[in-house]
């Protein structure tokens, strides 16, 4: 199998044959004939191995500690990645009743099933108390009094976690670090809202206490803060256990494994830091004389991110002359509506010409969108062919996670599909917008 430029950073089953690339044997260009364009192409066995081996890293360094792996639904959820994942053992996040559906829908068990959120409605609440959730994390101190209220109405026990401020900064952006202290998750460990919240849920029979969480940001490359805010969880589990005599049975060390989006970057080796990480685990629990808990992760960058492109078609090329050089603006016909990562948190991504093979030598290059923002970038730097063309096809790896399921409608584009390969016939899992379902919301 050839690859293309930068190995590392495209799905297991691409190919490179005489210049076009390939996913799950099939050419991007018909891709592009049958399903359009931009369109995000899924690597099902790329995904599934991606799942396994993430559950296998945790379960493998964690043993004979128990061990759940969520895939956190938020990073891309349909009801065919829900199953695709769970058939490989792992559980699903949700974050709102949409995610929650969504997996519902896919046929998961409630009791395979998390929920999150910092401002969760009583509806949503009542949803996952239907289905039976295996956990319901908590967020705040008056989302205790609620989830134990809509329990008791219901006539039953709800399973809770507690989810702590540990005040560990980690994140590739601080709009995705989620542990210090000034940010609107969770319940603070240094403050003491975290005992309080632990304290009261233990005097409330309509609630189980399940054990503690910690998610501490997303796109973390340095592995250091997993540990850090794991062993501020063990310290507050035996606080807990000193005062009350509750002694939690689970820790939940949430996601946030970092992926590389460019050849400079390395992807997070989860083998290495599931080890590293149970190591500490181990070892703070001997320091403070109490067992080991059971352990549950949440990764979803990591399981989808890789495991998709988004395969643009070029419009409109133009050389734009800069001090001591120029750069080639290619137009794609997509944008910040299909990924809004670069634009909120200048996150950079790589493109390559995908259709074609070409002799011409590189030059420098910016993807940009269709939209009306001069922010709408794509890939900022970029090496491309200098014959890069109208009609040429450009693949940009690693969009799995967070794309399409922060896209928009902006400009009143409609978002593009999911087409999944290497599952039998490529098909769309998620079907493309059409005008017509934009006009479907508008009511005069
Ligand atoms: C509570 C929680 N769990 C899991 C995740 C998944 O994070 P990631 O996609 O970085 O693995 C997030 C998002 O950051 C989150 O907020
Ligand atoms: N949406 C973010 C990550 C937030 C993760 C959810 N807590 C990203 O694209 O990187």
């Amino acid at each position: 199998m050839t690859h293309p430029h930068a190995p590392g950073l495209w799905p297991q089953s691409t190919d490179l044959i005489d210049g076009a690339l390939h996913l799950g044997g099939t050419p991007v260009t018909a891709l592009a004939d049958t399903f359009g364009t931009p369109s995000y192409v899924l690597d099902v066995p790329g995904l599934r191995a991606r799942a396994a081996h993430y559950r296998a890293a945790f379960t493998d360094a964690f043993a004979p500690a128990e061990v759940q792996v969520y895939y956190a639904g938020k990073a891309f959820l349909s009801t065919a990645v829900a199953r695709w994942v769970h058939a490989e053992g792992l559980r699903i996040d949700t974050a709102s009743a949409g995610e929650l559906t969504t997996a519902l829908a896919a046929g998961i068990d409630g009791r395979d099933i998390g929920l999150h959120g910092n401002n969760k409605s009583r509806d949503e609440i009542d949803l996952a108390l239907e289905h039976g959730v295996g956990r319901i994390v908590i967020d705040s101190l008056p989302e205790i009094e609620l989830v134990a209220q809509r329990a008791a109405a219901r006539g039953v026990r709800a399973p809770v976690m507690v989810r702590v401020t540990t005040g560990v900064h980690a994140g590739g952006h601080d709009f995705i670090a989620t542990a210090h202290e000034d940010q609107k998750f969770g319940l603070s460990l240094a403050g003491g809202a975290a005992m309080t919240a632990l304290e009261r849920i233990l005097e409330l029979p309509e609630l189980e206490l399940l054990g503690l969480h910690s998610h501490i940001g997303s796109q973390i490359l340095d592995a250091d803060g997993f540990a850090a805010a794991a062993a501020a969880l063990l310290g507050l589990r035996a606080d807990l256990a000193a005062r009350t005599g509750h002694m939690v049975t689970e820790l939940d060390l949430g996601g946030g494994y970092g992926i590389a989006y460019t050849p400079e970057e390395t992807a997070v080796d989860v083998v290495a830091v599931a080890s590293s990480l149970a190591h500490a685990c181990r070892s703070e629990c001997e320091r403070l004389g109490t067992p080991m808990p059971a352990f549950s992760f949440e990764p979803g960058r990591a399981i989808v991110g890789p495991s998709m492109i988004t395969l643009y078609k070029v419009g409109t090329v133009k050389s734009v002359q800069l001090d001591g050089g120029s750069r080639l603006y290619v137009s794609v016909d997509g944008g910040m509506s299909d990924n809004i990562r670069p634009a909120l948190y200048g996150a950079a991504y790589h493109a390559e010409l995908a259709s074609r093979a070409s002799d011409a030598p590189g030059v420098a290059a910016r993807v940009v969108g269709k939209h009306c923002e001069s922010g709408d970038i794509v890939v900022r730097d970029v090496e491309l062919p200098a014959d890069v063309r109208a009609g040429d096809l450009l693949a940009v790896p690693a969009t799995g996670a967070y794309g399409r399921s922060m896209a928009s409608q902006y400009n009143l584009l409609p978002r593009p599909g999911v087409v999944a390969v290497g599952d039998g016939a490529p098909r769309e899992i998620v079907r493309r917008e059409t005008l017509q379902d934009l006009l479907a919301l508008d009511l005069g």
